[in-house]
């Protein structure tokens, strides 16, 4: 009787299957049956059917016995325990398939050396999957060299004849560094045997001058074969049950007409089935890339064809999963090279892994998807060089997607762009319900075989508009013209390829404009266009970076909304979209211009509370650069600010403007960015302009802005107005003091204003609080130096320059359009110490002061001047203060040292303090007041950082 069948296919690995234990006399014992024919039972695959099956390796096989000579032995040695004589009848070994399959693929960096040959065998080993089918790739470069073979080849280049050499060496290396006795023997034999044949084969195409397709494929396919042959005699080397697959024995594909192949699954898997039952092996190595066509002809999976041969040998086999190793630890949020911050995906749907490799991530291509969609079957993306990474998993339904309770940004998963696109818009008054439009126009961009990217049409149906790759708008715009030849002929249309006009059909004229420089943004994520709210967050983000959207598409599918940006935009665009769904805080980018008095303690302020902002408040602040007028210090990441200083002094450069703005703007990854201008120089305020069109915030203290010609103040405004980024300048007036975002408020209520009078000079404050009693007024001047009160040079303040300016910033606040040269000022500075003004030319003094230091030396010598004002003012029991006015009703203002009476608030104060009073429409019988320290190094600085975070409220952070 037959106890057993036989599925031998080769002469080292021997399959039998016991037909039926229970048919096999009791007392037959297995193992000394197995010792006495020298097979050794494998491990025992769970039990799948009713027949029990055993697995023997023969070790005797290693050596020189045959097939027969094992079969006989078993025989032999049944027939001793048996006493009967026993049958064995062959037996097609069916292919198991489901989830004992575990689908790996390496490509040609993973298998690039002997050292990673081995390192992909370990993977191997340790996967504990009972079954495994591996897919390689040729060697890294291999692929290459061998197209270069039949490049020299057809070139009729003998050189091919050196170059086979060198792919043999390398083989050759790699396999004496791999492989031991037999193993190296069959493995060098096989290689010698194909480096022959190839060329016989060159030598052909090296005569014919000619390579046929079919030809090509063949030749660059050994790169697999043989990166297969070596790794399964490794994995073998290591006792497993191990046989390579020559895929083209099994996968049949048939061309397409868009130079992409089709698998025929039917007899792909018919193939398989009989290929398995020859070579049931529990680890499989098999060629990735090649395959044939039904007429068995050799061909190829084509560009990525690796991932695509594991996605079909994980259908074929209907695997638990496939794992792609690369070299990155999975797929990207964005392309990091674009966005430093993005991060690795831990899951990611089917479909949005299709809509991200479409749109130009480099996940995978998409057609790797589909094969494995249909059994629901995962890949996995991982990193060979980072086992410690988890990697990305695409699957059906990701977990993390069904939970509930998620946030928005969960139904955002990546955002890839294309760029080198052109936008092509048809527009016509007449293409409003007139069946045919799309196809007419369509039909001509199909004649040329332009690929068109996106389509947006708006509901109106008055226009069509749609992106096609550049290089091929040219030929997009020639159809459309050459479709409606006849029209132009008749000199109905203008002929101009990037504005002209087509008819489509007697009633309907349009106008094509081609918008070339364009680039998509695309972003994806499962059912996000269904979730309130999500694009709502990305056009504002994409708003708040002062970004264009010239076109916007989003599929039905819900995964994805497209947007056409200028392709100069599309870096930032993508690091604003990205930032404002992955970075967690609200980003910006600073950079520090003038770090003085005020600018050094705003560092200071900054350093000091960054943690709690990022912690509490999710905002995060970043130095980016720090600018003096000598020396700049730039970072990449954000300047460590507890070692600044000596950072600017150790690595500091050569100040240079323009290259500082480019640093904090343009170089790196985060779309906000805000420049705080720290001087009181007026240069630097002459730049606001420009960097606010560019999309830079601007925060500062510095006056000259605001008070200097109206023309550019007005333009400004406007400019402020019409954009979304923005212009803070709290701490010009008053320091920290709320005294703009008072008057704004007034102002933006309906209220109206009347009149604002104040002591808007700390320095000054704090001169008449303190001139008293004996002390001389230069002494004062000091000190209020010393505090930090004064502008970089005091002549500035005792002048009443300052408050001058001040007084000009809250006029034009309230409306007024007055000119610094239209306030009368009282200056404090002694006629001989006074500097060039530029608005007060009377003051022009041919011995005026060089320097503020020379200045402060000199002014003792007029202290008496001062100490007499003074002195009249106490004698009548009144108090001298400084004062500015705006008299909103009568369009003017005034700056003056005035007299007080002793009980008058404005002799109340103490310190810097400033005092002032808004008289409005509502505040009429008393005035609105704000009173407090209006000058100093930390109230200023503080003032700087309220805008900056006021700044970053706009942007999103929560308030
Ligand atoms: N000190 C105070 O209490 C208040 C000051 N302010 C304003 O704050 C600003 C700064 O004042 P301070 O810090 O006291 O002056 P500061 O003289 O200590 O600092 C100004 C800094 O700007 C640098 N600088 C000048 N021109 C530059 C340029 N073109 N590029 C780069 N850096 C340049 C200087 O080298 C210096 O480091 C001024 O506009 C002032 O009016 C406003 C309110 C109060
Ligand atoms: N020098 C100024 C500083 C604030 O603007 C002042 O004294 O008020
Ligand atoms: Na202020």
């Amino acid at each position: 009787m037959a106890y057993f069948s036989s599925a031998i296919s080769n002469p080292r690995h021997h399959h039998l299957r016991l037909l039926s234990p229970n048919a096999l006399p009791h007392d037959v014992n297995l193992n000394k049956l197995f010792s006495a024919s020298q097979c050794r039972p494998l491990p025992l695959s769970p039990h799948r059917s009713p027949i029990f099956r055993l697995d023997f390796i023969s070790r005797r096989a290693r050596k020189e016995a045959s097939k027969s000579k094992i079969l006989a032995s078993v025989t032999v040695s049944l027939h001793t325990w048996v006493d009967t004589p026993v049958e064995i009848s062959p037996e097609v070994v069916k292919l198991p398939k489901g989830d004992v399959w575990s689908v790996h693929k390496f490509g040609g960096t993973c298998v690039g050396s002997s050292e990673r040959i081995k390192n992909v065998a370990n993977i191997i080993l340790n996967d504990d999957s009972e079954r495994k089918l591996v897919v390689v790739s040729a060697m890294s470069k291999v692929t290459d060299m061998m197209y270069d073979l039949i490049n020299r080849a057809q070139s009729r280049d003998e050189s091919y004849v050196s170059a086979l050499d060198a792919v043999l060496d390398k083989h050759r290396a790699t396999a004496l560094d791999l492989l031991d006795e037999d193993g190296l023997s069959s493995f060098l034999s096989r290689l010698h045997h194909d480096i022959a044949n190839l060329k016989a084969m060159l030598r052909a195409i090296y005569i014919a001058g000619h390579a046929t397709e079919s030809f090509t494929d063949f030749v660059v396919g050994h790169g697999e074969l043989w990166s297969a042959q070596m790794l399964s005699y490794v994995i073998r080397k290591a006792g497993v049950d191990c046989q390579w697959m020559d895929t083209r024995e099994v996968l049949v594909v048939n061309p397409t007409n868009t130079n992409q192949v089709d698998p025929d699954y039917i007899e792909s898997e018919r193939r398989l089935e009989k290929w398995y039952s020859r070579n049931p092996a529990s680890t499989v190595i098999a060629t990735g890339f090649i395959a044939s066509t039904p007429q068995n002809i050799p061909t190829t999976l084509k560009r990525d064809g690796s991932d695509f041969s594991a996605a079909i040998m994980g259908a074929l086999f209907e695997a638990r999963q496939v794992t792609i190793w690369t070299d990155v630890d999975g797929v990207y949020s964005a392309d990091p090279r674009k966005v430093s911050e993005a991060v690795i995906l831990k899951t990611l749907s089917y479909q949005e892994a299709w809509e991200m490799s479409y749109f130009g991530a480099n996940v995978l291509h998409p057609r790797t998807i589909i094969p494995v969609m249909k059994y629901n079957i995962p890949i996995i993306i991982r990193n060979i060089f980072n086992l410690s990474a988890t990697g990305t998993k695409i699957c059906r339904s990701p977990a993390d997607q069904t939970e509930d309770g998620q946030s928005l940004e969960s139904f955002v998963k990546g955002f890839a762009t294309i760029d080198n696109l052109a936008l092509v818009n048809v527009e016509g008054t007449g293409m409003a319900g007139v069946p045919g439009t799309a196809s007419a126009i369509f039909g001509a961009v199909k004649d040329v075989g332009a690929n068109v990217i996106m389509i947006s049409q708006a509901s109106s149906e008055h226009s069509v508009c749609f992106a096609v790759p550049e290089k091929e708008v040219k030929a997009v715009a020639e159809a459309l013209q050459s479709r409606f030849r006849q029209a132009l002929d008749a000199g109905r249309l203008s002929q101009d390829l990037f504005s002209f006009f087509i008819y489509v059909s007697p009633y309907l004229s349009s106008q094509v404009a081609i918008i070339p420089n364009c680039s998509i943004l695309a972003t994806v994520g499962q059912k996000m266009a269904s979730t309130p709210g999500v694009s709502a967050t990305l056009f504002n983000a994409l708003a708040k970076a002062n970004i264009n959207v010239r076109a916007i598409a989003q599929g039905c599918s819900e995964y994805n909304i497209t947007v056409v940006l200028k392709r100069e935009d599309c870096i930032r665009a993508l690091r604003a979209v990205h930032s404002r769904f992955y970075l967690s805080r609200t980003t910006i980018a600073m950079g520090i211009i003038g770090p003085g008095l005020i600018g050094s303690t705003l560092l200071d302020q900054l350093r000091d509370q960054a943690a709690t902002l990022k912690e509490e408040f999710n905002i995060d602040l970043r130095v980016m650069g720090i600018t003096g007028s000598s020396t700049m210090l730039l970072s990449d990441s954000s300047i460590d600010l507890s070692s600044w200083r000596e950072l600017k002094q150790q690595k500091g450069e050569v100040a240079d403007m323009e290259k500082f703005v480019h640093h904090v703007h343009g170089n790196h990854f985060i779309p906000n960015t805000v420049l705080v201008d720290c001087t009181a120089d007026s240069t630097v305020a002459g730049y606001y302009h420009d960097w606010l069109r560019k999309g830079i915030h601007v925060v500062t203290p510095n006056k000259k802005a605001n008070s200097g010609p109206l023309d550019q103040y007005l333009k400004l405004r406007a400019l402020q107005r019409q954009s979304y980024t923005h212009y803070f300048y709290e701490a010009t007036v008053g320091a920290g003091l709320p005294i703009i975002s008072t008057l704004r408020g007034l102002l933006e209520t309906g209220d109206k204003i009347l009149r604002i009078e104040g002591i808007f000079s700390g320095t000054l404050s704090y001169i008449f609080n303190n001139f008293i009693g004996n002390r001389t007024f230069s002494e004062v001047v000091a000190e209020a130096k010393q505090e930090g009160f004064t502008e970089p040079d005091p002549r500035d303040d005792l002048s009443g320059t300052d408050v001058c300016r001040k007084v000009i910033i809250l006029a034009r606040e309230s409306g007024l359009k007055l000119e610094l040269s239209d306030i009368p000022v009282e200056s404090l500075v002694p006629e001989p110490l006074k500097v060039r003004n530029k608005f007060n030319r009377s003051t022009l003094k041919a011995q005026a002061c060089a320097s503020a230091e020379e200045f402060m030396q000199k002014l003792p010598e007029f202290d008496h001047e001062l100490t007499n004002k003074r002195q009249a003012a106490e004698e009548d029991g009144d108090v001298l203060r400084f004062v500015g006015v705006v008299d909103v009703v009568n369009e003017e203002g005034e700056v003056k040292l005035r007299r007080y009476k002793k009980d008058h608030p404005f002799a109340q104060l103490s310190g810097s303090d400033n005092i002032i009073a808004f008289t409005t429409t509502r505040y009429k019988e008393q005035p609105l007041i704000v009173r407090g320290p209006g000058a100093g190094a930390q109230v200023t600085a503080g003032g700087v950082f309220s805008d900056i975070l006021r700044l970053a409220s706009y942007l999103g952070a929560p308030s």
